[in-house]
């Protein structure tokens, strides 16, 4: 028995030994020879005497550690072409990730040796000529991204033989020729856009949207007539979503508390009648902690018999004094415009009561608008409860969001006993956001604006997805001044008159929420002097000086695995603040973009970090959800 386990002991902790020490040592060299054969803007910690799979950036192993099946090196600092036959001889690597740095020379030929890559990311770099000839040798390839290169040729046909393509993105290149009919069943997503490719778009390509071949030359006469023609994005007529959205989920919380909107309507309206001068000077100084009274001091206050409060949803309700008298209001801030109230009852219902200003359209006008904004059910777009209008007020009531909007969640408490906001939220905010987005979009025929997005717009929903909130207001305001509107840093260039947004405005101000939910940054701010520092220049200048890896907020580092995530958020972020509006993504691609950041790094995550990452819940909406982001 005991001779049994002093063996069993020796055996464990060879084993034991043996596992920690174990090494792939040919691909380390392999590595070893790539790291010491390009130009680096900064060290990696790439050392011989380190372990491989313990320790190097960007290295994943796989079980046993004979190994590296994942090198993952996006924004490095990478500049030069790629030294031949070094990353080449990792023939068990199965995601390469290079993207965002400044590598340049032909596709590498030598990489036709990776047969089991799965995943193939060189997107923002400088590789020009020929794409790979022969796409069959990578039998399990899933994704390429190839994006924003030189690429100049046309694309060979032999595409047609990566039958397990999930995803293909070419865009930004300067491709050439027609467009191959190549016919892979499981693709699922498809960029060719800005290009210089031409003809008609090929039978089997044509379930993709029109935006996948957008700043190509497609003859219209040739496409065929169920897909319209494709033109460069400044002439491309806004689009409807095809898809259905999921029947309103949210209608159904609030079911008891309609009596409530009409009590605290009125509550609202009465208490800011009685206390204007005060909530009009100073009310953010005073913001959260003040309560405004119960109404019951206010009822005297001048009533407007002229007003009209509309309840969306068909809830019936009825007006009981008692509540009225007993409900509270408090200030929760005084934004662009208006002042903003969260409203108590006692049967613990809790309504937000925005309370407008400066409305310059008459009562028809706003009406119709309030009933677009009305109408919208959706799980990422917060939902107007009710809305009231007379001369001197106007009103609307919206659910309360407990958690608080996603700007105090970034902002709020930086101090040491913050709880940090995690990339998995961070993620799930971008997501639940760009659907929100992409929903009001497609409303009134394609041509709904929000005209706010701003972290304090968004909130988090019961799914724990972003919800955008305040929509539809831009164009009922008298015009603000320019700096007031720009000062809040989300406000896309080309925007001088705050009342003519468009839906590129949108994804410029969609863009900025992604930077500051990256670098944890507010867009705009003072530093001290008179600097103000501008969160867009910010990112364009330390990804132009190729650090990218500073833009990140410190807070992010912590969590394992995710640099490869961040930069394509970051990419993501940067092509949505593009300067020229016509050169932005349209939020349908943007929510794609935004959704595949996770969802292809689900099915592809090596063991290693799937085991690493254990405790975290995987970041996929539930089906039911996925089936009704209602992106157009
Ligand atoms: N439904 C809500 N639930 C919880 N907090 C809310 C809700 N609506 C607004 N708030 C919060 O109330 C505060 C004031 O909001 P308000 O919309 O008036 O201003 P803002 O978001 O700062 O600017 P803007 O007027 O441009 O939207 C903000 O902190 C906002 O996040």
């Amino acid at each position: 028995m005991g001779i049994k386990f002093i063996f069993w002991g020796i055996f464990m902790l060879g084993t034991f030994f043996w596992l920690a020490t174990t090494e792939p040592i040919e691909d380390k060299q392999a590595l070893l020879d790539f790291y010491n054969n390009i130009d680096l803007s900064r060290p990696l910690n790439w050392d011989d005497n380190s372990s491989v799979c313990n320790s190097w950036i960007g290295v994943t192993c796989n079980h046993d550690k004979s190994r590296i099946i994942a090198v993952r090196l996006p924004g490095i600092g990478f500049r030069g072409p790629l030294p031949p036959d070094t990353l080449s001889c990792l023939s068990a690597l199965q995601i390469l990730n290079l993207s965002s740095n400044g590598i340049s020379g032909p596709f590498p030929s030598d990489f036709t040796r990776l047969g089991n890559l799965t995943s193939l990311y060189l997107q923002f770099n400088n590789f020009h000529g020929q794409l790979p000839l022969h796409f069959g040798v990578w039998k399990n390839l899933s994704i390429i991204n190839l994006s924003n290169n030189a690429f100049n040729q046309s694309i060979p046909s032999s595409v047609s033989e990566l039958t397990h393509l999930t995803a293909l993105n070419l865009a930004n290149n300067s491709l050439s020729g027609k467009i191959p009919d190549f016919n892979l069943p499981s693709l699922q997503l498809l960029d060719l856009s800005n290009n210089n490719l031409y003809g008609s778009v090929p039978q089997n390509l044509r379930r993709f949207p029109s935006s996948a071949f957008f700043g190509n030359i497609i003859s219209s006469e040739i496409s065929s007539p169920s897909f319209p023609p494709v033109l460069p994005p400044s002439t491309q007529p806004s689009s409807k979503s095809s898809r259905l959205g999921k029947p309103a989920i949210l209608a159904i919380i609030i079911g008891g508390c309609a009596l409530g909107f009409v009590v605290v309507i009125l509550a609202v309206m009465l208490i800011a009648c009685y206390s204007n001068k005060d909530t009009e000077s100073g009310v953010v100084s005073k913001k959260s902690q003040e309560k405004e009274g119960s109404v019951k001091k206010a009822v005297s206050g001048r009533q407007d018999g002229n007003g009209k409060l509309v309840i969306f949803n068909g809830f019936s309700f009825a007006f009981d004094l008692e509540d009225l008298l007993r409900a509270s209001a408090e200030v929760l801030g005084k934004g662009i415009f208006g002042t903003t109230y969260k409203a108590a009852l006692e049967e613990a219902t809790t309504v937000v009561v925005k309370r407008l200003k400066e409305v310059t359209v008459a009562r028809r006008e706003f009406g119709q608008q309030m009933e677009v904004v009305g109408s919208i059910r959706h799980e990422n777009v917060a939902a107007l409860r009710a809305y009231y209008y007379s001369k001197d007020e106007k009103l609307m009531v919206y659910d309360y969001y407990s958690q608080g909007s996603v700007s105090t969640m970034l902002h709020a408490n930086r101090g040491e006993d913050r709880t940090p906001l995690d990339w998995e939220t961070r993620l799930r905010i971008a997501i639940g956001a760009a659907r929100g987005i992409a929903h009001i979009h497609a409303q009134s025929g394609g041509k709904l604006v929000h005209g706010n997005i701003k972290a304090s717009n968004i909130f988090l929903n019961p799914q724990q997805y972003g919800c955008a909130s305040d929509l539809g207001l831009a164009t009922l305001m008298s015009q603000m001044t320019s700096p007031v509107m720009r000062r809040a840093g989300y406000q896309a260039p080309e925007v001088t008159d705050s009342r003519k947004v468009s839906q590129a405005y949108d994804v410029y101000s969609f863009g900025v929420l992604l930077l500051e939910l990256l670098t944890g940054k507010s867009p705009i701010h003072a530093t001290g002097g008179d600097e103000v520092f501008h969160l867009v220049r910010w990112v364009n200048s330390v990804v132009r000086e190729e650090w990218t890896a500073e833009v990140f907020d410190a807070e992010l580092l912590r969590y394992p695995n995710i640099e490869e995530e961040m930069v394509e958020m970051l990419q993501i972020g940067m092509t949505c603040v593009a300067s020229m509006p016509e050169q932005r993504p349209k939020m349908p691609d943007v929510v794609k973009l935004v959704e595949d950041i996770r969802r292809v790094h689900t099915g592809n995550r090596p063991s290693m970090e799937a085991k690493q990452e254990g405790s975290t819940p995987v970041l996929t909406p539930p089906a039911a959800e996925l089936g009704s982001s209602s992106v157009p």
